[in-house]
């Protein structure tokens, strides 16, 4: 009797037959043309693509922040597009983080406070959120940097904070939208570093639309999107 191959990979993400049309007026601008993609957890994964070719609205799509037009999408096991409105937003506060090209720091918080804040709404609180937010705050580098308003550090620091505030409640994906785009060779490098370790090293799946070409050179898998298609996965 043979047995059946046991499946060696877990999927974080998976999508099929994904399709969004954006209406205004009369006018329809189709985006994304039939998607079918899969992402297994704990991959360091790249969208990448040309201007206008629809990775910013994939990744939405992903983390479910917009709704698709038609198809699946299904994250950690959960169809995303079936769950309520208030479901969606819980499911994304316990299970993803994110990553911006412009950091999207609170201005009048300190690093830590930026990150203590994102703790809370995670419903850690008190001495245990400032513990935590100190820890994060040194897995990224920036120990020396707690009570620094986000004025008063460089881009690649402002990222840092961002990562570790993406970090709180231990999400397990990461969605990343072009991280290192503002960032100087060297920044940009830490930043990709501390990406890869935290995939590698927290089992965390993260997505990285990109252009970045530092960063093809440790992925696990890049998908090409053209025109709204995968071009190659
Ligand atoms: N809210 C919207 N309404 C109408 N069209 C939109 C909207 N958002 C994006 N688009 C269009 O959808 C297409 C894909 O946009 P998207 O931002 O997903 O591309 P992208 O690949 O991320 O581009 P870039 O690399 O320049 O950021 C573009 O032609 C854009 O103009």
């Amino acid at each position: 009797m043979t047995l059946a191959p046991v499946a060696m990979t877990r999927l974080a993400i998976a999508t099929t037959n994904l399709t969004k049309v954006y209406r205004s007026g009369h006018q329809e601008t189709p985006v994304l043309q039939g998607i079918d993609l899969q992402i297994q957890a704990g991959h360091l994964h790249l969208l990448m693509g040309p201007s206008g070719s629809g990775k910013t609205t994939l990744l939405s799509i992903l983390a479910g922040i917009l709704a698709p037009t038609s198809g699946q999408v299904v994250v950690l096991g959960q169809e995303i597009t079936q769950l309520s409105k208030a479901a969606l937003a819980k499911f994304r506060l316990q299970n993803i983080g994110f990553i911006f090209q412009s950091f999207n720091l609170f201005p009048a918080l300190t690093a830590l406070e930026n990150v203590e804040i994102a703790l809370n709404l995670k419903g850690i609180k008190g001495k245990k959120a400032k513990e935590q937010a100190v820890a994060l705050l040194k897995a990224v580098g920036l120990g020396d940097r707690l009570d620094f308003m986000p004025a008063n550090l460089s881009g690649g620091q402002k990222q840092r904070v961002a990562i570790a505030r993406a970090l709180a409640g231990e999400p397990k994906i990461i969605f990343a939208d072009e991280p290192t785009a503002s960032l100087d060779s060297q920044n940009g490098q830490q930043v990709i570093k501390i990406l890869y370790k935290l995939a590698k090293q927290n089992d965390c799946t993260v997505l990285i639309v990109t252009h970045d070409p530092r960063i093809t050179a440790i992925a696990d898998r890049i998908t090409k999107i053209e025109d709204g298609k995968i071009s190659n996965s």
